[in-house]
């Protein structure tokens, strides 16, 4: 059977939290969306601009518009924006009775805008009462639970049970917002906590986690899966949406994750990464297991959190400006062998920005040139060995080494604070013309690769992984 499940929530008009993630979600769960509209949002990627709010004998209709005429098997509550509202939604709860309600009680953005006036609080608790799941965050719980907010996972999972207590109901504990290299949730009752571990994803592309996990756990439920196996199915795809959330390069802010990057993967001409159908765009998928293992490593998620030791930084920085001496140097052959002016043009201004701008980045940090690692003179040797091969194997060995750090740029200055030990190191690396310039650099390669023999493009494929194992090794010798 398809499960009904209707969302009665507000709207993100660029469709990445709110009803338009709840439907989506709905959707890719297999289940039949329905939305109800509480509040209309003008909000975007990057926070919200102001909330409207049609009548609240409105809702009233819409709500029986929907249960006069539709049987429904679950319901998701998402933002009740105030009292009034809320009490047309328990009254209605209370005549039609759905068999699955799971309330995930909005309350602020993940920009910091409210979404829930704040004496509209004490009515969120009681409906908590009301309801068979709670999706709150750690500042939402610390509100229904009444304390202060949790900073370790134990003092969470105390608040968690005291609320399922409190309410009789179950408690979906979301941990999105603890620090650390997994972000685990649990399915907490008065007598049990049962996490589900996952990992975490370093991208700013979170905008609607919450509202998302909320409606697939209503559609799981209504298919008759149990709250811990629901909870273990939608996180699993949630990392995933997560994971892909970036290449959907939707708005400047907290971008929107990818609700059906599952489909994707299996429809090439939906995949949601542009290049795919191009030779870059294939080299890129192709390399997702070794870019998996560069976000995994230690290195590059205390790197982001800053949290690595000096030394550990000083000596990778060190043999970057090894390696990166020579990449300028391989830059300038890739200059004498291009064949386009423009061609030649680009990888001769890249030579000179490897070796003045980055160069003068290293030099406030590094005290004297050591000599090159094994892992350094590896990716060195591989490099100088694509030279050897001429133009189209040598520019697909250098891009990994661009495009990987304009994509680890771009997602580990989420990470950015004042104090942050390696800030500046993030920022270099986030900086729209590094990330410009390992665009042209992509679409030069293309441009290459469609020109090249199959013979050629197969070596320039051998190249550009083996460029990623060696980026690899790279961060995981220090
Ligand atoms: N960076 C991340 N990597 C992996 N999972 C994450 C990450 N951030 C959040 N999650 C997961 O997303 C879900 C939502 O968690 P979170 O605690 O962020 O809730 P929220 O604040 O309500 O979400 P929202 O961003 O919609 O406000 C949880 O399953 C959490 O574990
Ligand atoms: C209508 C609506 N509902 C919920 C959220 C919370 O989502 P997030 O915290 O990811 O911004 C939102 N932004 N808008």
């Amino acid at each position: 059977m398809t499960p009904r499940v209707l969302s009665i929530a507000g709207t993100d008009p660029s469709g990445g939290a709110g009803i338009q993630a709840d439907l989506k979600t709905i959707g890719a769960f297999g289940g039949y969306g329905m939305a109800v509209v509480t509040a209309l949002v003008a909000q975007n990627t990057e926070g919200v601009r102001s909330v409207h709010v049609p009548p609240p004998a409105f809702l009233a209709e819409q709500l029986d518009a929907v249960s006069d005429d539709v049987v429904i098997d679950a319901v998701k509550l998402g933002m009740l924006h105030s009292t009034p509202l809320i009490d047309i939604v328990v009254a209605w709860l209370e005549r039609v009775r759905p068999p699955v309600v799971v309330l995930d009680p909005v309350m602020v953005a993940t920009s910091g805008d409210r979404l829930l006036d704040a004496a509209a609080e004490a009515a969120i608790r009681r409906l908590c009462a009301r309801v068979d799941l709670v999706t709150p965050n750690l500042p939402e719980l610390a509100v229904l639970a009444g304390q202060p907010e949790a900073t370790t996972w134990a003092a969470a999972v105390d608040q968690a049970q005291a609320l399922a207590a409190a309410t009789d109901t179950v408690v979906l504990l979301k941990g999105g917002h603890l620090a650390g290299a997994t972000s685990a949730d649990a399915v907490v009752t008065a007598e049990a906590v049962r996490p589900v571990e996952g990992r975490r994803v370093i991208t700013t592309t979170t905008h609607g986690t919450g509202c998302s996990l909320s409606s697939a756990m209503a559609t799981l439920r209504a298919s008759g899966f149990s709250w811990f196996d629901a909870l273990g199915h939608a996180k699993e795809w949630l990392t995933g949406a997560i994971e892909h959330g970036a290449a959907l390069e939707v708005g400047r802010g907290n971008g929107p994750i990818d609700h059906f990057h599952h489909l994707r993967e299996h429809v090439p001409h939906l995949r949601a990464d542009v290049g795919s159908p191009t030779w870059t765009g294939r080299a890129w998928d192709d390399s997702a297991p070794v870019r998996d293992r560069v976000d995994a490593c230690e290195f590059v998620r205390r790197l982001g959190d800053g949290t690595l030791e000096p030394e550990r930084f000083a000596w990778y920085l060190a043999q970057d400006a090894v390696y990166l001496g020579e990449y300028a140097e391989l830059l300038a052959r890739a200059a004498a062998l291009a064949g386009a002016p423009e061609e030649q043009a680009f990888w001769a201004r890249g030579s000179v920005a490897a070796q003045e701008e980055e160069m003068r980045l290293h030099r406030a940090w590094v005290a004297g040139m050591p000599a090159a690692a094994p892992a350094t003179r590896a990716y060195l040797d591989h490099l100088h060995a694509a030279h050897r091969h001429g133009y189209e194997v040598l520019i697909a060995a250098l891009l990994p080494c661009s495009w990987l750090y304009a994509d680890l740029g771009r997602r580990l200055v989420a990470q950015d604070r004042p104090a942050h030990p390696y800030g500046a190191w993030l920022r270099t690396y986030a900086d729209p013309a590094f990330l410009d310039a390992a665009e042209t650099a992509r679409s030069i390669v293309d441009r290459v690769a469609e020109a090249a023999s199959s013979d050629g493009r197969n070596a320039m494929t051998a190249a550009f992984a083996a460029s990623m194992r060696h980026e690899l090794a790279f961060f995981e010798a220090p």
